[in-house]
């Protein structure tokens, strides 16, 4: 049996037509490499002599390389499919080796060299070139501190002709074009270096420490084998082990890169064990998301009886991650309910409602009491319209508090981060108790007060038997903390969290008591500068202890720089805080692909402005440009923009699909609120109505308290943030009179 290794070159796929016959000829190659139909041949005259042809029909070949380890086994790395003569001429000059300074694996499809050569046209991603140094100024050495000629190439390993290149290189765009043409991990180095990382920061990231070392014994083969496990080895060469990656890699070409090539520093945190906590932080499209499921899955494998909760803010996120889940691995045994071994997808609320559900009548009523005050069995209604509910609760108590404290938004975060979680039942509780992070400073008589609200809200809520989501964790978690001391279990062993920076710290204090401290107890990941919904939370408060255990991820895998640079435009002059209290730092976020500038434009009128986006999308529908419909996304401020839109659109023939609840399901583009894009993607999107009263929504501004104005400002900029940074390739931002002042620094 052969050992079939894939590292596909990105010219040496095919459309469908022939992608049934690749999958024919590496099944045949797994079974026997000597089954005469494959036609395996070395090539007269190559510069290695590894390479060979295979014969995947009467017009295409695949090339490979052979190689023996020392136990015997041949090895074949396959490297794509070409007509038979540009396959022979690609097979003469390709080289498999390892880089003599740093032991990483090379493989060289089209030399840089010819690349490079006079008449030679750029690699086709690359765009017309946007001068961002002052003509003729080297851009390198003004953004990566400490970088020299000699540092690139004999501390990093770097190719002399690549290093030179990238040195004398004026425009970032020139340098992503180099490291587009370059060996994979070369290119990678190149664009972190691009961003401002430094050479040191490049050893870290690719995980490079000298040459990888040879056994007695062992050969060159066997070393080159080695380097081609290596985490920076497999952000290129994946050893194909089913036919479920087979496919994948073959079928779904680049849209399933994410389920076999990770970074090697995604390699590194979804393979990392840890003491305790761990956090991951990441600016938009980084792949968190890859991370946490190629995490999960690793989790599984290392131990198939451990408990995995994988969980995130929405229960439409946790669908999401269901399906990309069974997708990168069918195999994988999820778990139908909590506390099953296996991996268990959920939404944080269901979770929590699931631990509610299955208490005893008397674990309930105690769990109740703890929380609420006031036992009771509260398993099943929920409080559907909370801002209703503080509104009935202020009217009802007849106090008389200032307007910006009977804002729903300022009691429903009060109650959430203070109030829940510290399980506070009396007044005199409430008047004692700290509340750090909170906005609006409250005097004794103002506490007061607003406890007065508090206790009105319970005790309506008793009286109707009714518990809202922040209380189902709360008393969820004490659930938890109760069956602990009585000695029990807790329910899970590893608690993985996606969007972190939007949960509340009562869904904290939840996910805290779901598992027992411990190794590997949860990873988080998490970014502040995607924070739409809640406050801003410190992790430590509720029992959840990172220390020093934090990450940042900064190569953005969606999308192209030129749509990164407008989103981070849009965030320009602002700081963030993680939820460890830090300041986010994006200096190195960056991206290696390339694209068209963002679009910005205002129109006169409504009309205009549908007229203007009924022409944008007809021209992305052109069946020319082969997309698919569904990947045109419009994102909108709110479901009232959503439905004019929707309609505006279907008044000038364009069918769109509005998607309200779930994943959508039509072959059409789709409207939604940008809320609802939150860990979407598409190829194309287009923001409608980003005028100057809808960012920021000059609705919620009018009764919110003081101390929290600038906190939902921030949200409402981090809103338009994520809504950009879900196009993976072209962005158009449109509105009507005045655009939104957030877009002042997005160009
Ligand atoms: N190693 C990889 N190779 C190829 N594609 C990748 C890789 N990692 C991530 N991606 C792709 O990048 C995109 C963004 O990934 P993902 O959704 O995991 O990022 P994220 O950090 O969770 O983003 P957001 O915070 O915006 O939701 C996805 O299309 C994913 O498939």
């Amino acid at each position: 049996m052969a050992v079939v290794i894939f590292a596909p070159h990105k010219d040496g796929l095919h459309d469908g037509s022939i992608q049934s016959q690749i999958m024919a000829f590496i099944k045949k190659l797994f079974q026997d490499d000597t089954l005469p139909g494959l036609h395996i041949e070395p090539i007269q005259g190559a510069i290695d002599p590894k390479v060979r042809t295979g014969r995947v029909n009467d017009m295409y070949r695949a090339v490979l390389f052979k190689v023996y380890s020392s136990q015997g086994e041949p090895h074949y790395i396959f490297t794509g499919v070409w007509p038979h003569d540009k396959a022979i001429a690609i097979a003469e000059k390709a080289v498999l080796k390892t880089n003599s300074v740093n032991g990483l694996p090379e493989l060289v499809i089209n030399p840089l060299v010819e690349q490079l050569a006079p008449g030679h046209s750029a690699p086709p991603t690359v765009p017309e070139a946007v001068s961002e140094a002052p003509a003729g100024a080297p851009l390198l050495e003004s953004v990566s501190a400490g970088i020299s000629l000699q540092r690139m190439t004999d501390e990093l390993g770097l190719d002399p002709e690549l290093a030179e290149r990238a040195l004398a290189a004026t425009t970032e765009d020139e340098l992503l074009a180099l490291a587009s043409g370059a060996v994979e991990w070369q290119g990678l180095a190149l664009v972190e270096l691009t961003a401002g990382g430094t050479i040191e920061q490049v050893l870290e990231s690719l995980d490079i420490h000298g040459t990888v070392e040879v056994a007695e014994g062992e050969s060159e083969e066997d070393r080159l084998l080695e380097a081609l496990k290596t985490r920076a080895g497999k952000a290129q060469f994946v050893w194909l082990e089913d036919d479920d990656e087979l496919r994948a890699v073959i079928e779904d070409g680049d849209f399933a890169a994410w389920k076999v090539f990770l970074h090697p520093e995604q390699r590194k945190y979804v393979e990392g064990l840890y003491n305790g906590s761990f956090r991951l932080s990441g600016g938009a499209g980084t792949g968190k998301t890859v991370v946490l499921l190629h995490r999960a899955r690793f989790l599984a494998q290392r131990d198939p009886s451990a408990r995995i909760v994988l969980t995130t803010y929405t229960r439409t996120l946790a669908d999401a991650m269901k399906r990309d889940l069974l997708s990168l691995d069918s195999n994988l045994t999820l778990a139908t309910s909590l506390g099953e071994p296996g991996i268990f997808v959920t939404g944080v609320d269901s979770a929590a409602s699931a631990v509610l559900s299955s208490a005893t009548p008397a674990a309930l009523d105690a769990a109740v009491e703890r929380v609420l005050g006031v036992g009771g069995n509260r398993a099943s209604k929920r409080t559907t319209n909370e801002a209703k509910a503080w509104r009935d609760a202020v009217e009802s108590s007849g106090v008389g508090l200032p307007d910006e404290l009977k804002s729903p938004s300022f009691l429903i975060a009060e109650y959430d981060a203070v109030v829940l979680p510290h399980r506070i039942t009396t007044r005199d509780e409430y008047l004692k108790v700290r509340r750090p992070g909170r906005g609006v400073a409250l005097g004794r008589a103002q506490r007061a007060m607003v406890w007065d609200v508090i206790n009105a809200y319970r005790t309506s809520a008793a009286v109707a038997g009714l518990v809202d989501f922040g209380e189902v964790c709360g008393i969820s978690a004490a659930l938890l903390d109760q069956a602990s001391t009585a000695g029990q279990d807790r329910r899970a062993d590893h608690v993985l969290v996606d969007e972190g920076q939007d949960l509340t710290a009562a869904r904290w204090q939840f996910l805290r008591a779901l598992v027992a401290e411990g190794p590997n107890d949860l990873f988080i990941a998490e970014d502040a500068q995607q924070r739409i919904y809640g406050q801003r939370i410190t992790l430590g408060r509720y029992g959840i202890k990172i220390v020093g255990r934090a990450r940042r991820l900064s190569l953005n895998y969606r999308t192209t720089h030129q749509v990164l640079r407008f989103a981070m435009g849009v965030l320009e002059g602002q700081d963030f805080v993680d939820l460890e209290e830090e300041e986010t730092d994006s200096s190195t976020y960056r991206s290696a692909r390339s694209g068209p500038q963002p679009v910005r434009r205002g129109l006169a009128s409504l009309t205009e402005e549908l007229d203007e986006a009924a022409r944008i999308i007809s021209e992305w529908l052109d069946p020319d440009l082969g997309m698919s419909p569904e990947a045109i996304g419009i994102l909108v401020r709110d479901q009232r923009t959503s439905d004019r839109v929707t309609k505006g659109l279907e008044d000038r023939g364009i069918k769109v699909r509005q998607v309200t609840k779930g994943a959508a399901t039509a072959k059409d583009p789709q409207v939604m609120t940008m809320h609802r894009a939150k860990g979407m993607e598409f190829s194309r999107v287009l923001i409608f109505g980003a005028d100057a009263e809808m960012l920021p929504a000059s609705y919620l501004l009018k009764d919110v308290a003081e101390g929290d104005r600038s906190d939902v400002l921030q949200r409402e900029r981090s809103l338009l943030y994520v809504a950009a940074t879900r196009a993976r390739d072209e962005l158009v931002v449109l509105w009507e009179g005045s655009g939104s002042a957030f877009l002042a620094g997005a160009q």
